[in-house]
């Protein structure tokens, strides 16, 4: 009944807000496993982005992430990215939902530097090559 209630009024909100709501609907005094499940995993996501210069959500496998990885290390060695391999944690799938619904994109790498959101591989290459990407992590 109330996922019904707040799922029309939740697909009218921003994805972070529609999600952080979906965490607390229920009961906010006793919530459900998979609530606190969910609370943890925007926790960790977004003390990731706040506590670390830059964050790379990757898969382990994924030939774009590398390149992106590629593309920090050659350009700037003295930065150590903070890299999360999504296939090589059990709350993967969830971390990647999570990111789809905060910033729109649904596959990896996913980059974000000093908070900001960047983007994939593609992105990511594409804001370097338009000179943007050394102020940032300079400034
Ligand atoms: N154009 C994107 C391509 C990224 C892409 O296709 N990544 C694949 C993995 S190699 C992906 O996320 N697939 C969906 C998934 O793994 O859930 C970029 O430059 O980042």
């Amino acid at each position: 009944m109330i996922s019904r209630l707040t799922a029309g009024f939740s697909s009218r909100l921003p994805a972070s807000l529609s999600f952080a709501l979906f965490s607390t609907t229920a009961s906010s005094s006793n919530p459900s496993a998979a609530q606190l499940h969910r609370m943890s995993v925007k926790q960790f996501v977004e003390d990731s982005i706040s506590n670390n210069k830059v964050t790379i959500f990757s898969k382990s496998y994924c030939p774009y992430c590398r390149k992106v990885k590629t593309l920090f290390s050659t350009n700037f060695p003295d930065e150590k990215p903070t890299v999360i391999e999504l296939d090589e944690r059990d709350d993967g799938s969830d971390i990647q939902e999570y990111l789809y619904q905060k910033t729109g994109q649904r596959t990896v790498p996913n980059v974000f530097v000093k908070q900001q959101h960047i983007g994939g591989n593609d992105d990511t290459t594409a804001f370097h090559q338009a000179g943007k990407l050394a102020p940032l992590i300079k400034e």
